[in-house]
């Protein structure tokens, strides 16, 4: 079987409801059904009433203050709650998804287990963030038909896989003469963009990474700065001479837009934008820059200016094999929308501004 198409069907089952495993070397097979995806009746199909455990990110498990009772050696290792006859489908709802927490306090006693297959955990709660999906699973029930290994989602998110699909021209607003690429992997829907602007004058180019922020970049939204990132970013590369914007399909920090609008539900509640990730279960910033350093070195770059007041963005690029001679700073003026999650980014994800 193609390892590949195998994580294509993983991915395509979570997101219908259907069960999968992961099978990681030297460990039993991971039974998985996504909470998100389940209902009562596929759970019934899944496991007996009140049989099966629940995985969550060990994120969410601080967030509800369940450790694991044995000291796992990974801080990341996900947790296994004891099944109990009181965690049935709407429980397991109101664990997996923390939109309810202030509102709904949970039922319990609740129990840690033991996380007898650490490897295949850790992939399941991977997946869950690549399908978009919140991370928690009911695991152990009957075997699925899908059964994949820890190491195709690797692959299967290989950035090298990433291939220049077609160029045009395009004139935009701010770059009349600038050219767009657009980039594919077979395995992923995701369509990477370039935006070339200006002409190359054999200084190193002034490049901009911009992950995906439908609210901001389409719609307007106040909250965040991408929006005028984008703009001004486009100027100050028409400014410089030369350059490349890279818009990379990196919603939400890689979560997607789905768990990106939970995230601002829990700001709505009074989290700032780091907490409400963790209380979802993901990382704070969950996104690759390996796409993007494929991406500059498909278009024959080693070395760049990166406009940017993120350390992590250099420092992802630079772990990819690209050279960054600048950080060249990107700061745009505040709005009462946005304030705190600026402040939030200077004093909580370390960004210079
Ligand atoms: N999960 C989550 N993602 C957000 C939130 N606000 C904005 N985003 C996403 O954050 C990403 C914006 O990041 P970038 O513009 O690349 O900025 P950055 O990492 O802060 O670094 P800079 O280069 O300094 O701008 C986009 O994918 C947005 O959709 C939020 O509250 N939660
Ligand atoms: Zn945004």
């Amino acid at each position: 079987m193609n390892a590949a198409r195998d994580v294509a069907r993983a991915i395509d089952a979570l997101r219908r409801g259907w069960p999968i495993a992961i099978h990681a070397p030297g460990e039993a097979p991971l039974p998985l059904l996504a909470v998100e995806t389940a209902d009562p009746r596929a759970l019934a199909a899944f496991a007996d009433a009140g049989a099966s455990p629940l995985l969550i990110s060990s994120g969410r498990a601080a967030t509800l203050k369940l450790t694991n009772q044995i000291a796992a050696a990974d801080p990341d290792t996900p947790v296994v709650i004891e099944p109990a006859p009181w965690l049935d489908f709407s429980t397991a709802v109101a664990l997996a998804d923390p939109q309810f927490d202030l509102a709904t306090p949970l039922k319990g006693p609740f129990r840690t287990d033991a996380v007898t297959r650490p490897v295949a955990s850790l992939a399941a709660i991977r997946l869950a963030r690549i399908a978009g999906l919140l991370p928690a699973f009911f695991i152990d029930g009957i075997d699925p038909e899908v059964v994949i290994a820890p190491a195709s989602i690797d692959r299967h998110q290989d950035a090298r896989a990433l291939h220049l699909a077609t160029r045009a021209r395009l004139p935009v607003d701010g770059a009349e003469d600038a050219e767009i690429v657009a980039f594919r992997a077979p395995d992923s829907s995701d369509e990477h963009i370039a935006l070339l602007i200006g002409q190359p004058n054999g200084a190193s180019p002034l490049v901009r990474l911009h992950s995906e922020c439908l609210t901001g970049d389409v719609l307007g939204s106040l909250k965040c700065d991408c929006g005028p990132q984008l703009r001004a970013a486009i100027q100050a590369i028409r400014t410089n001479g030369w350059g490349i914007l890279l818009y990379l399909r990196q919603e939400g920090r890689g979560i997607g837009l789905v768990n990106k609008l939970r995230a601002y539900a829990l700001q709505d509640q009074g989290f700032d934008t780091v907490d409400a990730n963790t209380r979802l279960g993901f990382a704070v910033d969950a996104r690759d820059f390996g796409v993007a350093a494929r991406m500059l070195d498909l278009l024959g770059q080693r070395e760049v200016r990166l406009l940017t007041n993120n350390p992590a963005k250099v420092a992802g690029l630079e772990a990819a094999g690209m050279r960054v001679v600048e950080r060249v700073a990107h700061a745009l003026p505040a709005n009462p929308h946005n304030a705190r999650y600026l402040a939030t980014k200077r004093d909580r994800t370390g960004h210079q501004l």
